[in-house]
C-alpha cells in the first residue's frame, strides 16, 4: 500500500500533483504541515493488524515546499530513517519539475514490495545508492569498498546495508532528537491500552506475570505498551531512570525498525523474548536489578531489522552485510549494530552501564546465534562454578526459543508463525534459481512470482480465530514434524539441562515434554 502526502499545498499545485499521479497511489493523504505528517506515520503504524499502511508494502512518498515549511527535503529523509527505518518513504521537492522523477519509478517499487518474495530479496541484496546526502561510503565505514556484490539501486526501498549504514553514519553525527519528534506526546498514540487499563488498572501486569503470557493476542499498541509498563518498572528498580515520554519514544522507534510484515521475527517476538527473560531473571537474577533491566533491554532490541531469512541465505549470495561482518554471525552483529545506535541516541546511560559490564548488550545480543547453541549447552554442565556473563547469554539464548515452552495452544501459533517464515526462506531460494539476487529493479522483470501474494489477513484469521493446536495443524499437517525436529535437535538437552542445574526451572523442560508428547502423536507419516 503506498501513500501519497501532500503536506501545506495551494489547491492549483495541489490539482497538478494529483492529476498526474493519483492512481499511482492507494492513497492520498493532505495535511497541513509536516507535525501532522508525524502524527499520521505514529498513529498508521500502530493501527491494528492486519496494517494496510504500515509503510512496508509500498513506497509513499511527501511532497512539499522546503521553502514554505522550512525544512529541506534531505533532513526529513534522514529523520525518516532514524525515527522509521523500516519504512519505504521519502520526500520531495515538487517545485522543480526534475525532483519528481521518483514518481516514474513508483509503480515498479510498489510491485517489488508488495510481493513478499521480491521485497525480502531487495532488502537483503540490494543497496540503495544514495550518496549525494552527505552519507557517502566512506562516512558509512564499510570494510569492502572494492567488492561491492550489493546491487546498488535507486529504489525507494528498505534494504539492510542502508539501515545499518544509516545507523553508523548517524552515530558519527550524533545529533539531538529533533523539534518534529520530540514535541509528540506519544502516550496519546496508545488509547487502546489506556481504554483496557481503565477498566483493569492491573490488566497488562497480569498477563506479564505468568508463563501463559501470549504475545500473539495483542495489537502493536499494547505490546508497546507492556514494553513500556515492564522496562519503566525496571528502570525504578535499578535506578536508572528515563522520562515516560523518551522511553516511548524508543520503543515506538523501535518498533518502526523491526518489520511488521515478517511472520515470526518482528516486534511481537521481541516483546515475547522480553517477558521471557524476565521471568527467568526473576528466578535467576532476583537480586541484581541493573543486569535484569539490561537483559530485558537486550531483548527487546535482539532481533532488531531481522529480515525474517537467516544467516545462511547472506551468506550463500555473498551479500555485502555478511561480508561486513566476514561471514561470522552475521544477523546477531547487525541486531547489535543497530541496538547500539538506538541505544546511544535514546538511553545512553543505559548504554554506558552495559558497556561498563562485559558490554552486556553487546553479549546478550551475540548469544542468541544458534550457531553457538552446543557450545552453550556444554557450558550449563561443564562451567564451574558458572560465570555471570555465561548465565546472562544462557537466559537469553532459553528465553530466544521459549516459544516451544510455554502452553500447547501458544507454542502451536509461534509454530505456525516460523513454518511460514521458512516457507517464505525455501520459497526465496527457488527464486533464486531463476533470478539473481542482486538483478537490476528497473532493468529485468521477475518471473514465476505471483505464488508470493500477501498473507497477512490469513495470518490475521489464524491468530485471532484459531486458537487450538488441533485446527493449526488441520490446515498445516507438516507442523508437528518441524516441532519434533527442532525440539529434537536443539530445545529438548538444552531444557533438560537447564532444568537440572537450575531446579526452578523444571516447568519448562516439563512444557517441552508435553508438548513434543503432542506433536509425536500428530506426526505426519507422508513428509520424508
Ligand atoms: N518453534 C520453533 N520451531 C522451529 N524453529 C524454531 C522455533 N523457535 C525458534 N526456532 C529457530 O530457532 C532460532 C533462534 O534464533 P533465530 O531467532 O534467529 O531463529 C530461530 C528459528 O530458526
Amino acid at each position: 500500500m503506498s501513500t501519497l502526502f501532500l503536506i501545506g499545498m495551494h489547491e492549483i499545485e495541489k490539482s497538478e500533483t494529483i492529476a498526474r499521479k493519483e492512481d499511482l497511489f492507494d492513497r492520498i493523504v493532505e495535511l497541513q504541515d509536516l507535525d501532522s505528517l508525524m502524527i499520521n506515520l505514529y498513529k498508521d503504524r500502530v493501527s491494528p493488524f492486519p496494517n494496510a499502511h504500515n509503510f512496508e508494502t509500498g513506497v509513499s512518498l511527501v511532497l512539499y515546499d522546503p521553502s514554505k515549511l522550512q525544512l529541506p527535503v534531505r533532513q526529513l529523509d534522514v529523520l525518516f530513517k532514524r525515527f522509521f527505518p523500516s519504512f519505504n518513504i521519502s520526500a520531495i521537492d515538487p517545485t522543480h519539475e526534475e525532483n519528481l522523477q521518483p514518481l516514474k519509478s513508483i509503480g515498479r517499487e510498489n510491485s517489488i514490495c508488495g510481493n513478499r518474495i521480491t521485497r525480502i530479496n531487495h532488502w537483503m541484496y540490494h543497496h540503495h545508492d544514495d550518496t549525494s546526502d552527505g552519507f557517502t561510503k566512506a562516512n558509512f565505514g564499510t570494510n569492502n569498498e572494492n567488492t561491492l556484490p550489493t546491487q546498488a539501486c535507486q529504489a525507494n526501498i528498505y534494504t539492510l546495508l542502508l539501515h545499518l549504514n544509516y545507523s553508523k553514519a548517524q552515530h558519527l553525527q550524533k545529533a539531538s532528537v529533533p523539534r518534529l519528534i520530540r514535541n509528540i506526546e506519544f502516550m496519546s498514540f496508545l488509547s487502546e491500552p489506556i481504554e483496557k487499563l481503565s477498566q483493569d488498572k492491573s490488566y497488562y501486569w497480569n498477563i506479564l506475570s505468568t508463563w501463559k503470557f501470549c504475545a500473539l493476542s495483542l495489537s502493536t499498541q499494547e505490546l508497546i505498551w507492556c514494553g513500556f509498563t515492564l522496562i519503566k518498572k525496571l528502570s525504578k528498580d535499578a535506578n536508572v531512570l528515563i522520562a515516560d515520554n523518551k522511553l516511548l519514544l524508543l520503543l515506538f522507534t523501535l518498533e518502526s525498525s523491526y518489520h511488521q510484515v515478517n511472520k515470526f521475527h518482528n516486534f511481537r517476538h521481541a516483546i515475547d523474548v522480553m517477558q521471557a527473560t524476565w521471568q527467568l531473571c526473576t528466578y535467576l537474577l532476583p537480586d541484581n536489578p541493573v543486569h535484569t533491566l539490561l537483559l530485558c533491554m537486550a531483548a527487546i532490541g535482539h532481533d532488531v531489522g531481522h529480515p525474517g531469512t537467516n544467516n545462511q541465505l547472506l551468506c550463500n549470495c555473498e551479500s555485502e552485510v555478511a561480508e561486513s561482518f566476514k561471514n561470522v554471525s552475521i544477523l546477531e552483529n547487525f541486531h547489535r549494530e543497530l541496538f547500539q545506535q538506538l541505544l546511544s541516541d535514546h538511553w545512553p546511560q543505559l548504554l554506558a552501564i552495559s558497556k561498563k559490564q562485559f558490554d552486556f548488550i553487546s553479549e546478550a545480543i551475540l548469544a542468541t546465534d544458534m550457531a553457538l547453541h552446543s557450545k552453550y549447552e556444554d557450558r550449563i554442565t561443564r562451567e564451574k562454578p558458572m560465570k555471570q556473563i555465561t548465565l546472562i547469554s544462557l537466559i537469553i539464548k532459553a528465553a530466544d526459543i521459549s516459544n516451544v515452552t510455554r502452553p500447547l495452544s501458544i507454542s502451536a501459533r509461534w509454530a505456525y508463525l516460523i513454518t511460514l517464515e521458512f516457507g517464505d526462506c525455501a520459497l526465496l531460494e527457488s527464486f533464486h534459481k531463476d533470478h539473481r539476487p542482486e538483478q537490476d529493479c528497473f532493468g529485468d522483470s521477475y518471473k514465476n512470482i505471483d505464488t508470493a501474494e500477501e498473507d497477512l489477513d490469513s495470518i490475521q484469521n489464524m491468530l485471532t480465530s484459531v486458537t487450538n493446536a488441533d485446527d493449526i495443524i488441520k490446515e498445516h499437517p507438516y507442523i508437528p514434524n518441524g516441532q519434533i525436529f527442532f525440539i529434537n535437535t536443539f530445545a529438548e538437552v538444552f531444557f533438560k539441562a537447564l532444568s537440572q542445574k537450575f531446579p526452578n526451572l523444571k516447568f519448562l523442560s516439563e512444557n517441552v515434554e508435553a508438548n513434543k508428547e503432542y506433536w509425536m502423536k500428530h506426526t505426519n507419516k507422508k513428509q520424508k
